[in-house]
């Protein structure tokens, strides 16, 4: 993104939602000086890869990395607070999906050494996360295990130092990551129960990231093949054969976080719509006097709120400890089906609205329709939320 060029219309995401009572004074305050400072940045977006490592960059320098790590590792919380994930991403969606990409990508990354790393693998790793002296990637799909991770082939072995062998894909960050979180299938046997995570660092023989995967939004994605490849410090991350349910506790911060972001994108289609409805004339009047455009922004409005209660609801119900792991979990699953699917539908309507220029390559709306769709499908696709939930509805 240039920001002169992305922003003619200086549009701000508003703030009302946040005197819900899911909120304090911390996610005002984030709310409050977050859009200014997006506002100004001026990041030539037209190389991914540069464009994240810059976004990172600055993140960093500005502070705003300090919410993906605690307190005690230079965070500014005392714990990964999903309700500050939320605002922060749904703010700088709204400005710049590769921004929130840049920032998501710190946390998701970094997020099982916040939860399950020893202290010496927490001060090794953290500090830098938040200072955005390293760039932190989730290395868990491959190629023949996407939503069925249990089914993962990559193996590790400890002979007698820990090494690492196989393939993992669509690595956010691939390529550009000083570190990967990788998980491995250390029993063959056990399923989901013989998975452990182990940091990779960049540098490592071995290691090969040079397979740039290229989508359809301006993503850095690549493939990551281990071959006898050291693991960082010969020290697993977490208990190992607890890999899996690390990977899902960092999954179910992280989800709602995702709905965050497809609200932000959600919110900014909106904004587009109602200034295009406003500027444009047909037949004597401007679209928003016609009572066909009033329907449709009424809807995309009604869909965002839906998508972000759920969203606010599962950010506090984690933050707050409010019901059972379980509820925890199918709340977040909810929150990203319905976030993601309703900002689809908003976008979509968005670019309808704007008719030919809706789908003019470097209009916002366009833009937009392209940077979404993936989040129905990464962290989780709606099919893997339905399942979640529909597994405890039948509990
Ligand atoms: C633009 C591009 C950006 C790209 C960004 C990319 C980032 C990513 O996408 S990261 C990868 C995304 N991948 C996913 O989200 C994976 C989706 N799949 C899943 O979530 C799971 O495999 C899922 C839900 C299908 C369940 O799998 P399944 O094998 O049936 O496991 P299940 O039987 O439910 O659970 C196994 C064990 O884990 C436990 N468990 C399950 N969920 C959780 C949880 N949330 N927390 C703790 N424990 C859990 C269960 O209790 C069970 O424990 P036990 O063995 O003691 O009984």
């Amino acid at each position: 993104m240039s920001g002169a060029l992305m922003q003619p219309t200086a549009l701000k995401p508003s703030t009302e939602h946040l005197a819900l009572p899911f909120f304090d004074a911390t996610h005002r305050e984030i709310s409050t000086r977050l859009p200014d400072w997006a506002n100004a940045q001026d990041v030539n977006e037209s190389d991914d890869r540069a464009a994240c490592r810059d976004w990172v960059r600055r993140l960093g320098d500005a502070g705003w990395l300090r919410y993906c790590v605690s307190a005690e590792f230079g965070g500014t919380l005392p714990q990964l607070d999903s309700r500050a994930l939320v605002v922060l991403r749904e703010t700088l969606a709204f400005y710049s999906p590769l921004a929130d990409f840049a920032f998501a990508m710190q946390g998701l990354g970094s997020g099982a050494i916040s939860l399950g790393g020893t202290a010496a693998q927490q001060q090794a790793y953290l500090p830098a996360v938040a200072r955005g002296e390293k760039i932190a990637a989730f290395a868990l799909s491959e190629p023949q295990a996407g939503s069925d991770v249990a089914a993962m082939a990559t193996q590790a072995v400890e002979a007698p130092a820990w090494h690492l062998n196989g393939t993992k894909t669509w690595i956010s960050n691939g390529g550009i990551a000083d570190f990967y979180c990788v998980f491995a299938k250390t029993d063959a046997q056990a399923g989901s129960r013989g998975i452990t995570a182990f940091i990779v660092d960049k540098n490592e023989a071995g290691l090969d990231d040079s397979e740039h995967i290229h989508v359809m939004a301006p993503h850095p994605l690549a493939t990551l093949k281990l071959t006898n490849c050291k693991v960082a410090g010969n020290t697993p991350l977490g208990e190992v054969n607890g890999g899996f349910k690390l990977a899902m506790q960092t999954l179910d911060i992280f989800r709602a976080s995702v709905a965050g972001a497809a609200l932000g994108m959600a919110r900014r289609a909106l904004a587009e719509a109602i200034a295009h409805a406003r500027g444009r004339t047909m037949f004597g009047h401007t679209l928003a006097d016609f009572q066909l455009t009033q329907a449709k922004l009424g809807e995309m409005a009604a869909l965002i709120d839906a998508g972000a209660l759920l969203t606010y609801r599962a950010a506090w119900m984690r933050d707050t400890q409010q019901g059972s792991m379980k509820e925890r979990s199918v709340a977040a699953a909810m929150a990203k089906m319905t976030a993601t699917e309703n900002a689809q539908r908003v976008i979509d309507m968005a670019l309808q609205m704007h008719g030919g220029l809706g789908v003019m390559v470097g209009s916002k709306v366009e833009s937009l329709y392209r940077d979404i769709r993936s989040l129905r499908i990464y962290e989780g696709a709606t099919e893997v939320q339905q399942l979640i939930i529909g597994k405890a509805v039948l509990q």
